[in-house]
């Protein structure tokens, strides 16, 4: 791990400690009634509208940010980026624009968050050995967990970017074929095993060209940032279609993602090594040099109470292998482009990013809020949280995913 010097602290009150310091500087897009959405960076528990404040300071790209999503931002690159990074520092730091930046803060509370980019393309991995390896067991109890090729390559679906949607949004339960292996024949109705996936979501910047492909070296200079994820899953649906080609209406319904979108310079310190590729070694093209794990930790909040606290240093493919493999074949990636880690799952039973394996498959019922629970139920609230080491020496605290599940309609 990178080993890091003090950064200074913002001026603005309760910035301090309060994992949104200006070592973290998550990027959204807010709306207030009647105006136009607008680009915005949190500090503390305030929004700055960028788009006021550059323009105001004349920002050569203040354009950027008079937009109702984060992809010109996004696609303008690492320079961009940088120098917009180390810009937004300076005004929540020094006191010499205070008197600009004071009026364009607004509490968070106070303005509606809205999805922060359009989402393209929308690919969700399988990349923690412990889950797939828990899912393997009780969903093909009668073969190895692991499939031969899982080692090999991350393994990988297309989602439904259409139905990707912010933190805070309902989720209506769906209904669905599903069949028990205990029924002759499939049944249509609301789904009786509605889960969620607790995840990191990774957003591309800068796109790439059809036949060009982007190395793990390259992840940095085309990823924009990371937001948590929770990607919905009814596994009655996914249990009976899936077989040959994998998730399709078990898991397209519906995909969370925070309102805060973090940029990766935000987590310079978290960058860990990966738990170990040595058997079978990996093809040349999914190598990476040093640390390309991210040492960030995840909490399962349902019915108020921590359920499982989920690592995300134990995944055994890295980002950066998921973006090389996206794009091995020669695909291209486009701005907003999103891919999902897949569910984060540790060694531990406390440590399991889904309710299926919280339950063991519903078997084994855990407690939150003082009830034994299996899978969700309707009026179920769950946050993910997610926190990682900051580069000040504090830690930072990545956006919340939340949703409320609706009964079926
Ligand atoms: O092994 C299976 O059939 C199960 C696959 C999944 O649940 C897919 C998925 O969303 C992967 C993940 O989030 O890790
Ligand atoms: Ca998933
Ligand atoms: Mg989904």
């Amino acid at each position: 791990m990178t080993t890091t010097t003090p950064r200074p602290s913002s001026w603005v009150e309760g910035a301090t400690g309060s994992g949104f310091d200006v070592d973290h500087l998550p990027y959204g897009v807010f709306a207030r009634s009647g105006e136009r959405p607008r680009v915005a960076v949190r500090i503390g528990d305030q929004v700055l509208d960028l788009s006021v404040v550059a323009a105001a300071d004349m920002v050569d790209t203040h354009a950027l940010f008079d937009q109702p999503t984060l992809n010109p931002f996004m696609a303008a690159g690492p320079e961009v980026w940088a120098s917009t990074r180390a810009w937004i520092t300076g005004l929540l730091t020094g006191e010499a624009e205070r008197d600009l930046v004071e009026p364009a803060l607004a509490h968070v509370d106070s303005v509606t968050m809205r999805l922060p980019f359009t989402v393209g393309d929308y690919v969700d991995f399988y990349a923690s050995e412990h889950h797939a390896s828990n899912v393997g067991r009780m969903f093909r109890p009668d073969q190895e967990p692991l499939l031969p090729n899982w080692k090999n390559l991350p393994v990988g679906y297309h989602g439904r970017s259409g139905t990707v949607v912010v933190s805070g949004t309902d989720v209506v339960r769906p209904c669905g074929q599903r069949k028990a292996p205990t029924q002759d024949r499939p049944t249509y109705g609301p789904s009786q095993r509605l889960d969620i996936e607790a995840e990191l979501g990774f957003v591309v910047g800068v796109p790439s060209a059809m036949g060009e492909r982007v190395g793990t070296a390259d992840f940095a200079r085309h990823t924009f940032g990371v937001v948590g994820l929770n990607d919905w899953s009814a596994r009655d649906i996914q249990a009976w279609e899936y077989v040959p080609l994998g998730p399709f209406l078990g898991k397209s319904f519906a995909t969370s993602v925070s309102a805060w979108v973090t940029p990766l310079a935000a987590l310079d310190a978290a960058w860990t090594d990966l738990p170990g590729q040595e058997n079978p070694e990996v093809l040349d093209y999914l190598k990476v040099d040093g640390p390309a794990g991210l040492d960030i930790a995840v909490e399962v909040v349902l019915d108020g109470e921590v359920v499982a606290r989920p690592p995300y240093r134990t995944m055994y493919w890295s980002p950066a292998q998921m973006l090389a493999h996206t794009t091995v074949n020669g695909a291209s990636v486009r701005t907003g482009d999103l891919w999902g880690s897949g569910t984060v799952s540790g060694p531990e039973p406390g440590e399991r990013g889904s309710l299926l394996e919280l339950s063991w498959g519903g078997q084994e019922p855990f407690t939150a809020g003082g009830r034994e629970r299996t899978f969700l139920e309707d009026g179920d609230e769950v946050t993910l949280r997610y926190t990682a080491p900051g580069t000040g020496g504090g830690r930072i605290s990545l956006g919340e995913v939340t949703g409320r599940i609706l009964p079926a309609t």
